[in-house]
């Protein structure tokens, strides 16, 4: 998870460029380079779904060219606990080049905009999440593993980021978001007994969970 100011390199580090790969495609590498190690013992199915949150909604970022309808994301969790996002489009992927291709694609329709603090900033927070399937060759057993990146949006001074009208409510909304994430960290590092996760997910709007 990618967290900081405006403008510190977060979009840089984890997307990195054409020359100089960032986290994401780097741990893309990395994932299937394992997968294929373990191919004699293994069989591998992967996918991925990427989305942003902006302006409180959740949006599908591999969403079908031309569909706009993103009402129908809403994140459930499992009986085992486990948090997905029902109504996410899932891409199958067989390789590194397959996934940072998908993943690629799936930037191009992430909200980012230019301020005074960076002429491409990110006006969302982007969450990309592999999933593993693995079954063990031997014994049929099933293994699922889950590989999330964030990169969150940056906090910004209004006054710095010389945000008005629809960039001042991008920047309400992610220092908002932004503030109840340090919320929940920071009772998460102190064990606190109360983890206010439901303050976020009620800026979600989502009172399923
Ligand atoms: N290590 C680096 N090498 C070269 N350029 C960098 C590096 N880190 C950041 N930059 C450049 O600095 C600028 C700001 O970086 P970036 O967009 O990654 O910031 P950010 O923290 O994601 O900002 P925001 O929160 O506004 O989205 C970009 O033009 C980016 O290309």
């Amino acid at each position: 998870m990618a967290y900081g100011q405006t403008g510190s390199g977060k979009t840089y580090t984890m997307i990195g460029s054409e020359n100089n790969p960032g986290i994401a495609p780097r741990a893309f590498q990395r994932l299937f380079q394992l997968v294929e190690a373990g191919h004699s013992r293994h069989s591998v199915l992967a996918s991925a779904y990427m989305m942003e949150l902006y302006n409180d909604k959740l949006i599908d970022l591999f969403r079908p060219p031309g569909n706009t309808d993103n009402e129908k994301l809403d994140i459930k969790k499992d009986k085992k606990g486990s948090v997905h996002v029902q109504g996410a489009t899932v891409c199958s992927v067989s390789s590194a080049g397959e996934l940072t291709r998908a993943f690629k694609q799936g930037l191009t329709n992430r909200h980012t905009a230019a301020t005074k603090m960076n002429v491409e900033s990110s006006r969302s927070h982007l969450i990309i999440v592999v999933c593993l399937n693995i079954t063990s060759k031997q014994t049929g057993s099933v293994l699922k593993g889950k590989l999330t990146l964030v990169d969150l949006a940056g906090s910004e001074r209004v006054s710095k980021s010389g945000a008005t009208a629809d960039q001042l409510r991008e920047a309400n909304s992610i220092n908002k978001s932004l503030s109840a994430l340090g919320d929940v960290v920071s009772a998460l590092s102190s064990e606190s007994s109360f983890v206010p996760y439901r303050y976020v997910l009620t800026s979600l709007h989502h009172s399923d969970l």
